[in-house]
This record gives C-alpha cells, structure tokens and sequence, in this order.
C-alpha cells in the first residue's frame, strides 16, 4: 500500500509543505493514542472553562489543542496558527512560511460516549508582510488554501487530505504508526438518498431549508419522488466521512435564533476545509447563496451556513433558496 509521503510526491506538493502535513500528523498521531486511552487515563468530561466563543471545553478540547500547539510552534514551518480552542491566533517561528488553522477536537461532545470525533485543519501560505500576530492573514478566501484535511478518531483513525490534487483516505497503521492509502481519489456520487440535518432546530431555520426538508420527508409521495434516509454523527467529521464514503447531504443552515450566528459551523477551520475536500471528491460545498471557498472571512471565529455534498442533492437544495 501506497505510503502517505509518495502520494503527496505525486501530487507535486513541495518538500517543505509535505513535511508540515507529517508535523500535523505526528500530533494527530498524539491525540489518537490520547483520545483511544479515554477513561483510563482520566481525560473525559469538561473544564470548568469556556472557549472564546462560549462553548464549555472538553479536556480533550483542551489537550488536542495543546499538542498541536507545541508541535506546529516547535516545527518552524509555521508562522502563526489559529484555532477553535483559542481567542485570537498564536505567533509561532516569525520566518515560517505557513499559516495552519484547526478544530483540534470536532465533535467533542461524542467523547463521552466513545463516539466519532476528530481533528480538522487547513493549510495556506503566510503572506510576507504578515507580522505573526496578525490575525488579518488569515482572513484569505479557502480558495487560498493549499492542504486541507482532517483525522478521523473511529475504529480506525482515518486520514482524509486534499493539496488540490482529488481527496485521498489514508488509514493509520497502527502496527508501525503510518497513514497507508487506502482509497485514492475518492469521487462522492452525485446522486444520493441521505441527508443529515440537526431537525430540532427545524423551528429557527428560514423557509428554503424548511420546504427543502419537508419535500425529502415527503419520499416517493413527494416532489423529490424518492424515499430519503437520515443519518446525524454530532461530529462534522463523522458526517462528512459518511458523505466522502457514499454521498449525501450535511447541512447546517442559517438559524434565525441569533443573527451573529449565521450557522453553527466555523468557516475557517470547519466549513472550508470540508469543502475543500468535498469539492476535489466531485462534490459541492455551498452556503445557499454561492461557493463555500470564495467567501471572505472577516474574522477568525466567523460562522457561516453550510450545504455539502453530492452533486445533484446540493443543487437541488440550492434550488430552494432562488
Ligand atoms: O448536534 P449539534 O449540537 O447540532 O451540533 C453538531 C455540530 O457541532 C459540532 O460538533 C461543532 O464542533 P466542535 O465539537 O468542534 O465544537 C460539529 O462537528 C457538528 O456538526
Ligand atoms: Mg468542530
Ligand atoms: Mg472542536
């Protein structure tokens, strides 16, 4: 089987971004082990803290941070780094060549119950006139992004990755500790019967979605003419696994609970990462109204609405919203 290295080769990535993904890998490796020791090793339930936007943290939000913080800070490779976990971005080597923002720990409310969660991130360049603490470089478009991936902490521990070459999955063997590929080039299929949406919030979303959802509900008697299956992880990396593996719709759309909270996920370390990956496996990531990966960020912890997946399903749900 194909090793990780000789991949991103092919995929012309430059030596010095292969050896960032393997510093990001050697941490993910990190969590892995700690999030597999699980109970034994303490490290389930919260902190008595809150991350910068409200969100009780996790141990395990805390120590997935902390490991990928030490370890992109001490790589040199990178200038500054911003995350889920962190207020504002975190100056690392002022002469690296690279910015990296993560989820350190997505879905972390599945740790308790030994469920799906993950780590996401994305890759891009750091602009020469950046001082390392500014967060403005990080305001790029995810059209900027030049590696995005996430690592998926299931039976297996997964590695998703994209450096705009086609997504390939990766497998972490465990036995000599290298992410192996096991499928290249994945293509979503562009039809699908699947579709995961939180349908508790289906009060507080706007009318496309709720019409959209109500025709899927509808099945074979319904405008879409077929019987729809629904599936909810509670990690965007378990959904989006799903959808990579064998299509689908995740959808988290704009709630009208809070206008400053136009959706739940984050566009800089959730949505455009997903999309990335989701858009070089032949699918499509859209918020209703345009491309995921050309909005511009106006800040680090922006939120944003999100509609990934096969092909035909994201436009039709698109279609909702003309
Ligand atoms: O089930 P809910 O509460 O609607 O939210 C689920 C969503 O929230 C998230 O867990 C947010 O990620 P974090 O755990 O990193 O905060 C997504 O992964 C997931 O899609
Ligand atoms: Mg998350
Ligand atoms: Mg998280």
């Amino acid at each position: 089987m194909k090793r990780l290295n000789s991949q991103l080769q092919q995929d012309g990535a430059p030596l010095e971004l292969i050896l960032l993904i393997r510093t990001i890998l050697a941490a993910c490796k990190e969590i892995s082990f700690r999030v597999s020791q699980g109970a034994l090793a303490g490290v389930l339930g919260s902190t008595l803290s809150e991350n910068v936007q409200g969100e009780t943290q996790k141990k395990l939000d805390v120590i997935s941070n902390q490991i990928l913080k030490d370890t992109l800070r001490e790589s040199g490779y990178v200038k500054a780094i911003s995350s889920e976990e962190e207020d504002t971005v975190v100056p690392c080597n002022p002469d690296g060549n690279y910015l990296v923002s993560f989820d350190p720990l997505d879905g972390s409310s599945n740790t308790e119950i030994n469920s799906l969660i993950g780590t996401i991130f994305s890759i891009t360049h750091a602009p020469q006139w950046m001082k390392s603490d500014d967060p403005s470089a990080f305001l790029q478009p995810g059209t900027q992004i030049v590696a995005a991936g996430y690592v998926l902490y299931g039976p297996s521990t997964m590695l998703a990755m994209t450096t705009g070459r086609g997504t390939h999955l990766y497998t972490l063997d465990k036995t000599h500790g290298g992410f192996l590929l096991t499928q290249g080039n994945v293509q979503i299929p562009e039809d699908t019967e699947e579709f995961a949406i939180n349908t508790s919030n289906q009060r507080h979303w706007e009318e496309p979605i709720q019409q959209y959802v109500k025709d899927l509900i509808a099945g074979v008697e319904g405008p879409r003419k077929k019987d729809y299956n629904m599936r909810w992880v509670a990690a965007m990396v378990g959904d989006i696994h799903r959808v990579l593996c064998r299509g689908g719709i995740f959808a988290y759309p704009f709630d009208k609970r809070n206008p400053k909270m136009p959706g739940k996920l984050r566009l800089l370390y959730e949505a455009n990462p997903m999309a990335f990956l989701i858009e070089q496996a032949g699918g499509l990531a859209d918020t209703g109204q345009g491309r995921i990966m050309e909005v511009m960020p106006e800040e680090i912890h922006q939120r944003i609405p999100t509609l990934l997946g096969s092909k035909n399903e994201v436009l039709a749900c698109k279609s909702y919203y003309k």
